[in-house]
């Protein structure tokens, strides 16, 4: 059965200090306590090194973005491998806000979700259509397009490896989430996509998480939808006690 995952990507918030508190905060609520998902958190690169392995019993860890490139003057790049000679085990990679903000396109995600393999790393990645995208009836095959054009050179062996991430971009930070429905409607269409290319095998193991504005409040009735395996959570992760019961969503 494929693996369900809740994870935490908290942008660009937090200090050092603050950061490394919230990391206890969460483990703190998992004591005695056994997830029946993976729980990773994506905290900014900086914090990757000091992260204690202690952690790691139940935690996973991941970045939030990697360099298409493996070393070099590329000044504030952080790369693939840096990465992985952290904690860290995964990397987000073509999350809505790099795209649109630095113009990531799927020629780049392409060499980054190279990259991150190269290095061990399991890429998380994102895809999902804007606002006027889904009113104009082609999200479908937006999404469908992401996937292909910056995952479809992958060897099988490599795309096994791959979690994906559907996340309408009119639904983060928004406070609007999908419906059940919606997302249940495009992971199922994702994962025949997937299908089509890879197998029906390779399609069913694949992890789908679903993000945009998800809580403690609707992370049951999303999860319990065949196809949504998980979370990628922005603002309800930045507190422990708000990120635990969309954990705990896997108990119901
Ligand atoms: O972008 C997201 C996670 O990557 C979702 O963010 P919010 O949960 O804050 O809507």
């Amino acid at each position: 059965m494929r693996k369900h995952i809740v994870a935490a990507n908290w942008k660009m918030n937090k200090t050092f200090q603050e950061g490394m508190a919230l990391i206890e905060d969460v483990y703190k609520t998992l004591d005695g306590y056994k997830p029946n998902c993976e729980v990773l958190i994506c905290p900014p690169s900086y914090f990757l090194g000091a992260i204690d392995k202690k952690y790691c019993d139940k935690l996973t860890f991941g970045a939030q973005d990697c360099s298409e490139h493996t070393s070099g003057a590329y000044t504030g790049e952080i790369s693939a491998p840096m990465i992985a000679s952290t904690v860290a085990k995964a990397v987000i990679i073509g999350h809505s806000e790099r795209r649109a903000y630095h113009n990531e396109g799927s020629e780049m995600l392409a060499k980054k979700v190279d990259q991150a393999l190269e290095a061990g790393l399991r890429p998380v990645f994102c895809v999902g259509e804007k606002l006027d995208q889904r009113e104009d009836g082609t999200y479908m095959e937006v999404v469908a397009k992401q996937v292909k054009d910056a995952l479809f050179h992958l060897s099988d062996k490599d795309f096994a490896k791959i979690i994906l991430a559907y996340e309408p971009v009119w639904a983060i930070g928004t406070g609007k989430t999908a419906s059940a429905d919606q997302a249940q409607e495009m992971h199922a269409n994702i994962r025949k996509v997937v299908a089509e290319k890879y197998g029906q095998e390779i399609a069913d193991n694949c992890t789908i998480l679903y993000g945009g504005s998800c809580k403690g409040e609707n992370a049951p009735e999303l999860f319990a939808k065949p196809d949504v395996d998980g979370g990628l959570i922005g603002g309800a992760s930045l507190e422990a006690s708000k990120f635990l019961p969309i954990i705990k969503a896997f108990d119901k």
